[in-house]
């Protein structure tokens, strides 16, 4: 099974980056290129019959799989970044996630007005990340199709947040 799979490569990591949070250290996923390759094919299995229009990828951690999964699908990839990278005209969003608070950043051209957008991000913790992202998603005229995560810290109830934006959640292992 792809969740057994998973979990047997990644690692925990107590009190990083702050005391008390137990880190998912995803990169040892990466050093296997057969595992990513599954990784993607679930991805597009558990996906498929929604129709989607762009892959949105949340950087950094984001954007690994997230553009493999855009070529997979055969659809455009946009990047959504952190604070003062993007070049062009941009709309943004501040939130809180589970260790801290952040901003992300899109470009006002990446999606168009009723394109269907699929969230995707490595990890699923309090869904901070991922609202702010649906929420700008929204702003451009865009639609949540869904989201596709490898990792749901389900104990953190994200899911529950982004269910407003899309019943369609798509997560390879939880915790
Ligand atoms: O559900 P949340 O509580 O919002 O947390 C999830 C977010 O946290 C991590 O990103 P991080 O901001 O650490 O950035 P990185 O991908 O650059 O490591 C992860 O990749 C998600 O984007
Ligand atoms: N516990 C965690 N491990 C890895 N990435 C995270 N992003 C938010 N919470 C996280």
């Amino acid at each position: 099974m792809i969740s057994t799979k998973i979990q047997s490569v990644i690692r925990d990591i107590h009190d990083f980056p702050k005391p008390g949070i137990v880190f998912k250290d995803v990169t040892p996923i990466f050093k296997d290129a057969g595992l990513c390759l599954e990784i993607v094919d679930a991805f597009a299995d558990q996906l498929s019959g929604l129709e989607i229009d762009v892959v949105a990828g949340v950087e950094s951690r984001g954007f690994l799989f997230g553009l493999m999964l855009a070529a997979k699908l055969n659809v455009p990839f946009v990047p959504v970044r952190k604070p003062g990278k993007l070049p062009f005209s941009i709309v943004k969003k501040s939130y809180e996630l589970e260790y801290g608070s952040a901003t992300i950043e899109m470009h006002t051209d990446a999606i168009e007005p009723g394109n269907r957008v699929l969230v995707h991000d490595d990890l699923l913790a309090t869904g901070g990340t991922a609202v702010a992202a649906s929420e700008l998603i929204q702003e451009l005229g865009g639609v949540v199709a869904g989201y596709a995560f490898v990792i749901n810290l389900d104990f953190l109830k994200g899911s529950e947040r982004l269910r407003e934006f899309s019943p369609n959640i798509v997560s390879l292992a939880s915790y």
